[in-house]
């Protein structure tokens, strides 16, 4: 049976990156996937404004949607501080097989959380059965119809606090464009748009940071 994408850039981490350093995993996924093959990675572009989002929250406790090969969890985690955690939802179970992993092979295993399922299924899961109170950080990067309705699921769960900040990524490519009428028309949020580029390519795309304002 021939191999999967991810699992050949898994393959090529665990050949190629330095076992417990974070950044070789990062590095070496982006080497593949700008010079063997593309993959929705967030890339090293958005993923520094990623890092930034992250660094100046210094958050706690972090969601993210859509964990694909784990190379935005590991790029999160590792910037996280001691006793913070990352809950990552994913709902390919072959993606969370690879994330499982790469995360592992990074060795921020203690910090990151892989929940397997829909978004929507788990998130009202978050306060009972993951002990969630409240989320500082939530990075959207799933399927782009899911941005709204769970933006709006968050809310409804009790989930924000005034500051809670959502960064979504490809807003632009391939578009979120319900998700930014919803977010930048509530008074509830406060929004900001960062440019950049569409991973590994030429192409525009941008991530939307959204400040929940209670
Ligand atoms: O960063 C992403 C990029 C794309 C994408 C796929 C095909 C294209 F031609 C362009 C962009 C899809 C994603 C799906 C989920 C999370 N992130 C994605
Ligand atoms: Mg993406």
């Amino acid at each position: 049976m021939n191999q999967s994408k991810e699992q050949r850039i898994l393959n090529f981490v665990l050949q190629n990156a330095v076992r417990g350093d974070p950044c070789s995993v990062v590095d070496t996924i982006d080497k593949y996937c700008s010079q063997k093959e593309w993959a929705m990675n967030v890339g090293c572009e958005k993923g520094l404004i990623l890092d930034k989002t992250v660094e100046e929250i210094k958050p706690s406790v972090v969601l993210e949607l859509g964990t694909y090969c784990g190379y935005s969890a590991i790029r999160i985690a590792r910037l996280l501080k001691a006793g913070a955690r990352l809950l990552t939802v994913e709902f390919n179970p072959e993606f969370a097989a690879i994330a499982k992993q790469m995360i592992e092979f990074a060795g921020v295993q203690d910090k990151v959380n892989i929940l397997e399922g829909p978004s929507e299924e788990i998130i009202p899961q978050l306060k009972k059965k993951y002990e969630v109170d409240t989320l500082d950080f939530v990075f959207l990067d799933h399927w782009k119809d899911r941005y709204s309705p769970d933006t709006i699921l968050l809310q409804e769960c009790n989930l924000l606090r005034k500051g809670s900040v959502l960064l979504a990524d490809n807003v632009i490519c391939p578009g979120a464009p319900e998700f930014l009428k919803y977010i930048r028309n509530n008074p509830s949020f406060q929004c900001t748009n960062y440019p950049a580029h569409l991973e590994y390519m030429e192409v525009q795309d941008a991530m939307e940071k959204a400040v929940f304002l209670g």
